[in-house]
């Protein structure tokens, strides 16, 4: 895999208008955990009372030791509370939703048990993986009811029962919900995972529409790395005293991630600053991302027409082609992605170790959710977002919200990969 990107790097700018103290402010603080009523930490998965084939499922993936959040939450989950769990990104929240789901289920009855939703089709899907590789050891059925697929498969898989576990996306589950294929009477525990996402914007009446299909005994499980308290407060109203296990935003700076940003000036020049890290994208793997699918389609096709080997994912892309790309990057047939906010969420691929912000997200939220596919659990990563004359403000909200220090790139970026 090749390209040219012959052409000196253009960082440190030659021009800096902006000072570095524009993007400077304090250091992020190491993580702490606000939990609003005494939670037992349970530090290793033996203690958890897992199922034992389950245990070896957990084991057997190389899941050594439980992280912060699944050492907090797992038990509370899985002696039946309701739970809001924020962590930051990579730190094992879609896996500590996948074991408890998979603890919660009983083969011995042949209905749908759990269901898990989430706001994109490649997450879902990646539940549902993280469902399936726990559980190997377990006789639970999973089914991934997402949308973009031939509904056919889901009414053949749902019509049959057995199914113990769904994870979906809202519309596809609500269509299942109607058809009478998906029964929700029987429904143990809903998790809703990137809570935030999904309580608000277009998402939030089709979670609500499902969540009155539920007995009102579903226990309630939310999930996400941010969660702004507009959304807990609206969460409230349909949890009974739920446990919050909250990571303070000042730890939320992901500290495994190095952030720097690129002082582009202007739009025009972004593209030659991409060529020229060209190198450092393909070191192990990167993401780019652009706030429209536009301006993906775009990029992706300046880049071929210049001879680099990319790939490209967004919203108005067939689910066929969307999975055909997530293969093949998640294979390392490409080494660079370059994606809407649609990848934002939840993706893991281990091998990304670095983001590029190609603009700065409209959202302080994206800015976390976009970095955190480096660095997944522990693993060295690196940010680095290009920030136009214009975008000074915005950087200097970003650092405020996450009380973060964002630094300018230095030439031997290299290094931190
Ligand atoms: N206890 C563990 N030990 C080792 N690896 C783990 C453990 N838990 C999860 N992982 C691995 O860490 C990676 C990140 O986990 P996961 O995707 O569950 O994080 P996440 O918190 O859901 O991330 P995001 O906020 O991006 O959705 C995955 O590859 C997962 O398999």
């Amino acid at each position: 895999m090749s390209g040219q990107g012959t052409a000196s790097p253009r960082y440190p700018p030659t021009s800096p208008t902006a000072s570095d103290s524009t993007f400077t402010k304090r250091q992020a603080e190491p993580a702490t955990f606000n939990v609003n009523r005494h939670v037992q930490l349970f530090t290793n998965f033996d203690d958890m009372r897992l199922k034992p084939p389950l245990l070896r499922g957990v084991y057997s993936l190389g899941f050594d030791k439980p992280s912060a959040i699944q050492q907090r939450c797992i038990v509370p989950m899985i002696r039946g509370h309701d739970v809001v769990a924020q962590a930051q990104s990579g730190t094992g929240k879609t896996a500590m939703i996948a074991i408890v789901a998979l603890h919660l289920a009983s083969a011995a009855f042949n209905h749908v048990q759990v269901l898990v939703l989430s706001p994109t089709r490649e997450l879902a899907v990646q539940t549902h993986r993280n469902v399936e590789h726990l559980g190997e050891f377990l006789s639970i059925r999973a089914h991934a009811c997402i949308g973009g697929k031939k509904v056919g498969d889901d009414i053949r898989r749902l019509s049959h029962g057995g199914v113990h576990i769904v994870s979906g996306t809202p519309g596809r589950v609500f269509d299942m919900i109607q058809r009478n294929l998906l029964h929700m009477n029987k429904l143990r525990v809903l998790f809703i995972d990137e809570a935030d996402e999904m309580l608000t914007m277009g998402f939030k009446e089709q979670v609500y529409d499902i969540y009155r299909y539920a007995p009102p005994t579903v226990q309630v499980v939310l999930v996400s790395a941010t969660l702004p308290s507009d959304v807990m407060e609206m969460a409230e109203k349909f949890m009974t005293q739920p446990i919050s296990v909250l990571v303070k935003r000042d730890g939320l700076s992901l500290d495994g991630i190095r952030q720097f940003y690129v002082d582009v000036e202007q739009e025009e020049w972004k593209f030659d600053t991409l060529c020229d890290l060209y190198e450092t994208l393909t070191i192990t793997q990167a993401v780019i991302f652009c706030n429209t699918r536009r301006k993906v389609e775009w990029l992706a096709n300046k880049m071929r027409d210049s001879n680099f080997v990319v790939t490209s994912i967004h919203g108005d892309m067939n689910q066929n082609d969307r999975d055909t790309v997530m293969e093949a990057f998640r294979a390392g047939d490409y080494r660079v992605l370059i994606a809407t906010d649609v990848w934002s969420r939840g993706i893991d691929v281990q091998q990304v170790s670095l983001v590029i912000n190609y603009d700065v997200p409209l959202h302080q939220e994206s800015y976390l959710h976009r970095i955190g596919r480096s660095g997944r659990f522990g693993r060295k990563g690196v940010a680095i977002t290009f920030a136009r004359s214009s975008d000074r403000r915005a950087m200097g909200a970003i650092e405020k919200f996450y009380g973060i220090r964002i630094r300018e790139l230095p030439a031997d970026v290299d290094k931190y990969l």
